[in-house]
């Protein structure tokens, strides 16, 4: 069955003001760009070197809708200088100054949250619900980051003999911002925001796989006023991102992506001793006590995992039941999980769309296969699924998957799917319950449902993640720090605690007396 999509038609004038020169309705199966998708200078072109050309696909349909020229060595080195140039400009404005821009560019997103959002989900394959709560978390970080630029301060020590000290907090200089293809333009905004806020500029490399909305952000930071060339795209893979890390001029490297590729960023930072922040994978518990409210704790472990059908870094896929309601969490889970409407992303009544590829399909096939060898129980779903739409027939779909009769030493239960699999996992005692949660190489997150408070609190304290939720999960205010533990990576990004992660303090300390040597 084909589902009208009356709101989506009107958008049809507005994405064609967004990208002039695009080719498209803004229907599933009907997309392409022929748009350079590098920003340097405050424009969009095409990069001067590299050459290798990737294709860049719809996952609704597996339709080829761009093609990406990935930058080289020299088409790097341009925007690191076009950003170099920018920065004088914009480290020197005073925070209010730098606070009204982002403002500013906070209001166009938000103005435009729909036709982001559309290109969002033709790039990512994420339901269009999802996707425009992903460009709300993205204008709130930059409206965040804004009210905090203008209250950037060190502080005034008094030392003997009226003599003082005082600290400034000053920008880095040229930051590298490489993102990952699960949320690209929260990803984005989660690292160019502090960094902006801070006074610094930016050089920002996202997925191969979804190059498309970032190029809009950048446009949008020029349309509010930052000084040309302070964020600036550039697109590739591997070597791109290899040239960016090694770039001598290059301050900072914030990271989001696997643990594999988290190794070698920090081994290339480590080379110029580049400070870096890496947001790396997870494999996080959720636990659920018998005392829960059990609505909720089967909402919370829908949301643990299925979001962006599964390709969530801080996802709860080891869901920790308590015994004594094991078989009723199990079979709500299960019935709600069978509800979920798989399909074309662009339909407002759908909330899973496709996966981001091909390959990445085949590999959690393969994990579910494994789990399986290993005796887990499908308890629903892990199959493919193809839509009746015909143009949605080369999509990259499954059905959500739900795991049982699972134990800690398999497979599906220590690594990371990055795919809609929740694996559950029954436990008699808390003590038992903290013990195995915490029995990974990872430390992302983590979850607890239960009524009783104290319990809560003593459990999440027990927990080795860097962001615990207490009676929901997934939800992602950007006032708070998000960061692992462990394998998971550190440094922090939204909160307070970011602004840690783009600006460094100096000390000044001011001599009111005269000079005792010692010679
Ligand atoms: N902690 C978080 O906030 C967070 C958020 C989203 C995704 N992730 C993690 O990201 C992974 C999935 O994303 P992915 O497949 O894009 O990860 P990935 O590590 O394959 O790629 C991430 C980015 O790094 C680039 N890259 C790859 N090799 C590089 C190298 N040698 N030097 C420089 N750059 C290089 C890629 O082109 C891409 O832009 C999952 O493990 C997921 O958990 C983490
Ligand atoms: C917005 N979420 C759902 C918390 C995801 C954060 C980014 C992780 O992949």
């Amino acid at each position: 069955m084909v589902v009208p999509r009356p709101l989506l038609q009107p958008l049809v004038p507005r994405l064609r003001r967004l990208l002039p020169g695009l080719a498209m309705s803004s229907a599933t199966g009907s997309f392409s760009l022929q748009q350079p998708l590098n920003y340097r200078g405050g424009a969009r072109l095409q990069p001067t070197d590299g050459g290798q050309v990737e294709e860049v696909y719809e996952p609704a349909t597996g339709r080829v809708i761009a093609k990406l020229l990935c930058s080289g060595e020299k088409e790097v080195d341009l925007a690191v200088q076009s950003a170099k140039a920018a920065f004088k400009v914009w480290s020197q404005k005073s925070g209010m100054e730098r606070c009204r821009v982002l403002l500013e560019a906070a209001r166009i997103i938000r103005e435009q949250r729909d036709e982001i959002a559309t290109l969002e989900t033709i790039n990512n394959g994420k339901s269009i619900f999802e996707a425009r709560v992903d460009i709300d978390i993205s204008w709130q970080c930059l409206e965040y980051y804004a009210g905090l630029a203008g209250s950037l301060a060190g502080e005034h020590v008094q030392l003997p003999g009226g003599s003082f000290g005082y600290t400034r907090r000053e920008p880095l200089g040229v930051c590298v911002g490489i993102g990952a293809w699960n949320y690209p333009f929260q990803i984005a905004c989660w690292k160019a925001a502090p960094a902006l806020a801070c006074g610094n500029a930016m050089v920002f490399k996202p997925s191969p796989f979804t190059p498309i909305s970032v190029v809009r952000l950048a446009e949008i930071f020029t349309q509010a006023g930052v000084p040309k060339g302070l964020f600036n795209v550039v697109q590739g893979g591997v070597a791109t991102g290899q040239f960016l890390c090694q770039h001598p001029d290059v301050a900072k490297i914030s990271f989001t992506g696997s643990v594999p590729t988290g190794v070698k960023i920090m081994e290339m930072a480590a080379k110029g001793i580049k400070p870096v922040t890496l947001e790396l994978g997870g494999k996080s518990p959720l636990i659920i006590f018998s005392d829960c409210a059990l609505e909720n704790a089967v909402n919370g472990a829908l949301m643990a995992n299925f979001l962006t059908q599964g390709e969530v870094c801080c996802n709860g896929t080891r869901v920790f039941v308590e015994r004594k309601i094991l078989d009723t969490f199990t079979k709500e889970v299960v019935k709600r999980t069978q509800k979920i409407k798989i399909g074309d992303p662009l339909l407002e009544d759908t909330r899973m769309g496709a996966l981001i590829n091909r390959p990445h399909l085949d590999r959690v096939q393969n994990f579910i296969k494994q789990a399986k060898e290993q005796g887990a129980q499908v308890l629903c779903g892990g199959d493919l699924y193809v839509p009746d739409d015909p143009k949605l027939k080369n999509g990259f779909y499954m059905r959500p998957c739900v795991l049982g009769n699972c134990t800690d030493d398999m497979t599906c239960v220590k690594e990371e799917i990055f795919g809609p699999v929740m694996s559950i996992l029954p436990f008699d005692t808390e003590e038992e319950v903290v013990e195995r949660a915490n029995n990974t190489k990872f430390g992302l997150a983590g979850g607890v449902f239960t009524r009783d408070i104290q319990k809560a609190h003593r459990v999440v304290a027990a927990l080795n993640a860097g962001m615990c939720f207490i009676n929901n999960y997934n939800v992602s205010p950007v006032e708070l720090p998000f960061g692992g533990y462990k394998a998971s990576g550190f440094g922090r990004e939204n909160g307070r605690a970011a602004i840690e992660y783009y600006s460094q303090l100096k000390t000044v300390c001011v001599e009111m007396g005269d000079v005792e040597s010692v010679f």
